[in-house]
């Protein structure tokens, strides 16, 4: 996507082509930093305190660290090793776990001088996969959207409502919720995009804002609590959203309150829609409530907000009493039953075993 007239993906090989660049998703939407993580251990911080994130960007990197890893060491100890610290980073998305797999399983019957260069050439291909599936989501996202603009009075939006950040600053290009949205415009069909703030860490208001923004979206920044108000008033024709880990039968994870947004969706006959990799769909799990770890992050970040002052610093400021103790679950489940389709690279899915398994015989 293009950032400044120039085009970026959000992790790319250094010049050194041993090390890889990302941009430091932490101070967006007010800086643009871009950072080199040279070792294991840059990946694994990047990936655990969040300077990449989204299920499909925290996969692609670990694969990266994998390829790190075996640069340094390509012993069979440092390989398991790998693995183990960067599977423990986050538990939630499962593409992380899909990543590290695909790598193990490609490197360890390969002799250890073999291993770096195939591993970096396993990571690199993992990223053009993602580029290409995010690709294929958007175009069969965007049949959706073009049916609903073919009710609407010419030059009427679409209004689309989305959650987080599942852009394509969660990917490697495009996003799984924003591809369908890019496309549209591309194809001059009308949309707008409410953008929920997506608190505690506000996704929505400092990335999915900054894209749409950056790509001449039309958006408007909601609170969290708006997005039931809006359906209620017809102001809302679609939800998509992203996922960290969608179950054999359909369950959807994703970032805390998409819960929410699905039960107000449906009071209101509103779609609801979840766009996917298949990396994303984890195949050994039927009951997304009882199975799926969920992320529980630090009470620091609901209780301290980042931002620029008006002196243009970026600063951090406390919001609750400073005695006042909080929790911060950072993902939460919605049933299979809330969600319309799942939006995949192979076509849209109903949310049900039967479904997917229609679109993925091979699984
Ligand atoms: C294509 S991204 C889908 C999800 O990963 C996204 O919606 C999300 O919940 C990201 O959570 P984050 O905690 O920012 O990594």
């Amino acid at each position: 996507m293009n950032v400044g007239g120039r085009h970026y993906r959000t992790i790319w090989l250094n010049d050194d082509r041993r090390a890889v660049d990302i941009i430091d998703q932490r101070w967006l939407p007010h800086e643009f930093r871009i950072v080199t993580l040279r070792t294991l251990d840059d990946v694994a911080i990047a990936i655990r305190d969040m300077w990449v994130r989204g299920a499909p960007l925290i996969g692609v990197t670990a694969a990266y660290g994998m390829a790190i890893a075996m640069t340094d060491d390509s012993s069979d100890t440092a390989l398991d090793a790998a693995w183990e610290k960067l599977h423990a980073t986050r538990p939630t998305a499962i593409n992380l776990r899909w990543a590290l797999d695909a790598m193990r399983a490609l490197l360890k019957p390969l002799p250890e001088g073999e291993r770096a260069k195939a591993a970096h050439g396993r990571a690199a291909e993992i990223a053009d996969e993602d580029v290409e599936l995010n690709r294929a989501i958007g175009e069969n996202g965007l049949e959706i959207i073009r049916k609903t603009a073919s009710g609407k009075k010419p030059g009427e939006p679409v209004n689309i409502l989305t959650h987080c950040n599942a852009g394509w600053l969660a990917t490697v290009d495009y996003g799984t919720a924003t591809a369908p949205i890019y496309l549209a415009m591309e194809a001059d069909i009308p949309v707008h995009v409410y953008v929920d703030e997506t608190r505690p860490r506000n996704q929505g208001a400092q990335l999915t804002a900054w894209e749409m923004a950056g790509h001449g979206v039309p958006h408007t920044l909601i609170v969290d609590n708006a997005g039931g108000h809006l359906m209620q008033h017809g102001d809302v024709d679609m939800v998509i959203v992203g996922t960290d880990r969608t179950t054999a039968n359909g369950d959807v994870c994703n970032k805390i309150g998409t819960y929410l947004k699905a039960l107000a969706a449906k009071d209101n006959g509103v779609p609801f829609y979840v766009a996917l990799p298949s990396p994303t769909i984890d195949w050994t799990v039927f009951d997304g409530l009882k199975e799926i770890p969920i992320e529980e992050r630090s009470g620091d970040e609901v209780s301290l907000v980042w931002g620029k002052t008006a002196s243009g610093d970026i600063a951090q400021v406390r919001v609750s009493p400073d005695a006042t103790p909080a929790g911060n679950p950072a993902f939460d489940v919605t049933p299979a039953r809330l969600v319309t389709g799942l939006i995949t690279e192979r076509g849209v899915a109903a949310a049900s075993r039967e479904g997917l398994r229609a679109l993925f015989p091979d699984r």
